[in-house]
This record gives structure tokens, sequence and C-alpha cells, in this order.
């Protein structure tokens, strides 16, 4: 299986996929560091990850059905590949976990809590963290600050305190940067932390959003074709780097990924969407094999033949 990675980037910001037609929105380590899960006392921790629960879930866009009925459960402390064909409504997916959509009908439990209807801020503080298929970190920002941003939600000192200097602020700053530096040593961007993000090679610079995204110490993260345009060298250094924060940090991670050889290293399960339908769902080897999976991919001779015939 062998399916191009060109993606679009569209979604709509404003919730309701019922209500428009297309808006464009989405608005190394070989070894890792090693990262103390336990979180500073004044931020969430990332021990606790729920399953997260995904039935029935249907996106329509007019008269477009992008997913229908859809069902898959993400395992605590697991790699939960979504894939599939162009079209077939990966993105959609993904944009209705993070709140970018807002599902037509169906359910996005994680734990306890319901995700749909919910908006995309009040989703990444239930520590659902989410990176883009484009980059996304502001270019002359260096990567200690372009980190420092994915903290901004757990900061405490208000924008008086902060502006102030006063010494509260200045401490909890000293422990959210002590913090981005433990995160950037984890994925192997320690050397870079004083470097303009948008100066580093591709593969660092997602390298670097994938710390964001983990700098909002997340219990979930959505990986969005994380390995996209990467050498073979930085697909294997992100590959363990993801590899790393499902198995050091306990995190889940739901991976939307064209590369099929990092799908198979890296998943524990896999849903195959076709035309928005589920056809296939369990472990990597399983879902390869599915003759459903393979004419989804490759197409259907048969049907070519009968098709010529
Ligand atoms: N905002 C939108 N408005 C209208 N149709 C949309 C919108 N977003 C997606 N679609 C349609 O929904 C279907 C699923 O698209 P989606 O982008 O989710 O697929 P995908 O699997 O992510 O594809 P790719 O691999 O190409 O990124 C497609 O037919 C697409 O054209």
């Amino acid at each position: 299986m062998a399916p191009t990675a060109d993606n679009h980037g569209s979604a709509d910001d404003h919730g309701s996929a019922d209500d428009h037609g297309s808006a464009d929105s989405h608005g190394g380590a070989d070894r890792t560091g090693t990262l103390d899960t336990a979180a500073p006392a004044d931020t969430p921790g990332s021990t606790g990850v729920p399953a997260l629960t995904v039935r029935e879930l249907t996106v329509r866009f007019a008269g477009l059905t992008a997913l229908d009925a859809v069902d898959f459960t993400v395992r605590p402390a697991s790699v939960h590949a979504v894939i599939g064909p162009n079209g077939a409504g990966k993105s959609t997916c993904f944009n209705v976990l993070s709140g970018v959509y807002r599902a037509t009908s169906g359910s996005v439990r994680f734990g306890e809590r319901e995700l749909t209807g919910l908006p995309p801020h009040r989703i990444a503080a239930l520590g659902v963290a989410r990176t883009f298929q484009n980059l996304a970190l502001p270019p002359r920002a260096t990567v200690a600050d372009s980190l420092l941003l994915g903290r901004h939600s757990l900061t405490r000192s208000g924008f008086v305190a902060a502006g102030l200097r006063l010494p509260s602020a200045i401490r909890e700053e000293a422990r959210h940067r002590e913090r981005v530096r433990e995160i950037a040593a984890f994925v192997g961007l320690e050397r870079q932390l004083d470097q303009p993000a948008g100066s580093l090679p591709y593969g660092q610079q997602k390298l670097a959003e994938l710390a964001r995204a983990l700098c909002m110490e997340p219990k979930l993260l959505l990986l969005d074709e994380p390995v996209a345009g990467m050498t073979a060298d930085e697909r294997r250094r992100t590959s363990a780097v993801i590899a790393g924060v499902r198995d050091s940090l306990g995190i889940s991670i739901v991976l939307v990924e064209h590369d099929m050889g990092v799908v198979m290293r890296l998943a524990d399960s896999v849903t195959v969407l076709d035309f928005g339908r589920r056809i296939a769902d369990g472990a990597p080897t399983d879902v390869q094999n599915d003759p459903a999976v393979v004419r989804a991919y490759l197409g259907d001779p048969g049907n070519d033949e009968e098709a010529t015939s």
C-alpha cells in the first residue's frame, strides 16, 4: 500500500460541518531523552489517561457524507492509526476529535467526557493536543519561545503580573522554561532551543511542533501526518520519538499517516476508512492483509475487468 500524501488543508474553524461548503482554516531522536511524566505541581499530570471512544460518528457536508457511522476505540497509552485513501475522511475525523468540526451525529467520549459539541480550546483543556499537517510554528521565534507558547493555557500568572515582572510571575516562567527544556531534550532538540524555529531543518521543525503539543501536558495527542515530507532518517527519528511518547509518557496517540511503513511499525491498532466508512479495524498485520483494504488502496481488478469487458 503506497498511497500518495496529497492533502488538502481545508476545514472550517467555526464548528458545524453541516452548514458550510468549504473553507480554509487549519488555522531527533533515536535515543529520546527521559522525561518525568509527573508534570510540575501547578500543571495537570499526564497519568490516568482514559480511552477515547468514537461511536457512530457521522459528518455531512451539504450532500456529501464525509464520515458515515464510524466506530473505533483508542486504548490508553496506545498508538491508534486512522488510514485510508485520499478523501476517505481522515482529516474530517481529526477535525471532529479536536473540535474544529462539529459532528452531524454520533459521539466521541474521552473517558466520561463527551467531546462532540465542545470548542477546540475546551477539548484542549481536557488534555487533547494536536499537530497539523502543515508547519504552524512562528518562524522567527526561538524554539524555546515557541514551546513556551504551548504552555500558555497552563500559565497561572495573569497578564498584569507577567507584564509587571512580579516575582511570582518570574518564578512561574522559570518553571515553565525548565519544563520546556526537559521536553526539548525528550524529542532531541535541546541544543536547538535558542535557534529560530524557522531556521531548523524541516524534520526538526516538525519535531518542535510535536514538542509544543507535548508542552500542553496532554493525555491524548492527535498527530496529523507527522512524517510527511521527511527524509528516511527524519522519519526514523520521529517514529522513535512517537514510540517514546507512548512508552515512556503513557500518552495515547491518534495518528493519521500515509506512510504505511511508519503506520505498520508504530501502530498498536488501525482503523481503515474508505469513502467515509470504516472498512477494517484491528491489528496492523490483520488490517494490512484484509481484502477490503487491499481493494480500497489498489482498486478492484475484478471490477476493472468487468468494466472493460
Ligand atoms: N470543509 C469541507 N467542505 C466540504 N467537503 C469537505 C470538507 N472537508 C472535507 N470534505 C470532503 O469530505 C471528504 C473527506 O475528506 P477528508 O479531507 O476528511 O479526507 P482525507 O482522508 O483526510 O483525505 P486526504 O488523505 O486527501 O487528506 C472528501 O470528499 C472531501 O472533499
